[in-house]
C-alpha cells in the first residue's frame, strides 16, 4: 500500500494522478455519502452509496477505515486492497489525515506519505485557485490543515509539495516505482 495523505488542497488528487501512469499501480476507490461532482463516474472515483448503504457496508465489516470528513461519510473497502496486493500490485490509497491515522494505528502494512503544502499562504492560494469551495467552507479547510499538519511527523515520509514534478519524482523514489512511467497507459483518480 502507498498511502498519500495531507490537508484539503496540498495536492494528494493532483499527485495521484501521475502516480497512476504507472501499470503496476491500482487506485483505491473509496464510498462516499457525498454526492457525485460534474464528471465523476461512480465505480471509476468513488462508490456514491446512500447513508444507509453506508451503513449497511459498515455493519458487515467492509472498510478497513472509515470517517466523517467535510461534512460527509468516506471508507476504505477491505476486498479490492486485498486484491491489489495480492496480484503484487501498488495500492494507492488517498485519504484524509485521520483516516491514515487509523490504518497506522492498524499496523497496515504500507508506505504513509504525508504531502505538505510549502506554506500555509500557498495552500490558501492553491484551495482558493481551485475554485470548489465557498468562502466560508475554504477557511473551515485551512483551519483543520494546520492541525493536521502536527500529525505530520507520525507518518514515514514528508514530501513537501512545493513543485508537482519534484514531489512526484520523490514520492516514485520513496516507493520504488519507476522514474519514467511508461508512456500512453495511465488509470482513473480523483480530481
Ligand atoms: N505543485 C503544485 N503547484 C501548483 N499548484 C498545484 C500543485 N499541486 C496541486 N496544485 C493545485 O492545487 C489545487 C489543489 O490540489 P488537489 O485538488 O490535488 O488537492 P487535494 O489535496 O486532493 O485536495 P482535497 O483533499 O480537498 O481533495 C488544485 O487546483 C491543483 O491543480
Ligand atoms: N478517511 C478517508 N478519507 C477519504 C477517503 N476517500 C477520500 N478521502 C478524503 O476525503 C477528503 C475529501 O475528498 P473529496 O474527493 O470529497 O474532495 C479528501 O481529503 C480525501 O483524501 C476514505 O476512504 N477514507
Amino acid at each position: 500500500m502507498l498511502l498519500i495523505s495531507g490537508p484539503s488542497g496540498c495536492g494528494k488528487s493532483t499527485i495521484c494522478k501521475q502516480l497512476l501512469e504507472s501499470d503496476d499501480v491500482v487506485f483505491s476507490v473509496s464510498a462516499t455519502t457525498r454526492a457525485p461532482r460534474p464528471g465523476e463516474v461512480d465505480g471509476q472515483h468513488y462508490h456514491f452509496l446512500s447513508p444507509e448503504s453506508f451503513r449497511k457496508k459498515i455493519t458487515e465489516g467492509a472498510f478497513i477505515e472509515h470517517a466523517e470528513v467535510h461534512g460527509n461519510m468516506y471508507g476504505t473497502l477491505k476486498e479490492p486492497m486485498e486484491r491489489a496486493i495480492a496480484d503484487g500490485k501498488v495500492y494507492l490509497v488517498e485519504i484524509d489525515v485521520q483516516g491514515a491515522l487509523q490504518l497506522k494505528a492498524l499496523e497496515v502494512d504500507g508506505i504513509y506519505v504525508f504531502v505538505a503544502p510549502p506554506d500555509f499562504e500557498v495552500l490558501r492560494n492553491r484551495l482558493s485557485g481551485r475554485g470548489t469551495e465557498t468562502p466560508e467552507v475554504l477557511e473551515r479547510r485551512l483551519k483543520k490543515a494546520e492541525d493536521e499538519y502536527r500529525e505530520r511527523e507520525r507518518y514515514d515520509h514528508i514530501v513537501v509539495n512545493d513543485n508537482l514534478e519534484r514531489a512526484v519524482a520523490e514520492i516514485r523514489r520513496i516507493s520504488g516505482l519507476p522514474e519514467e512511467p511508461d508512456a500512453g497507459s495511465g488509470g482513473a483518480s480523483r480530481g
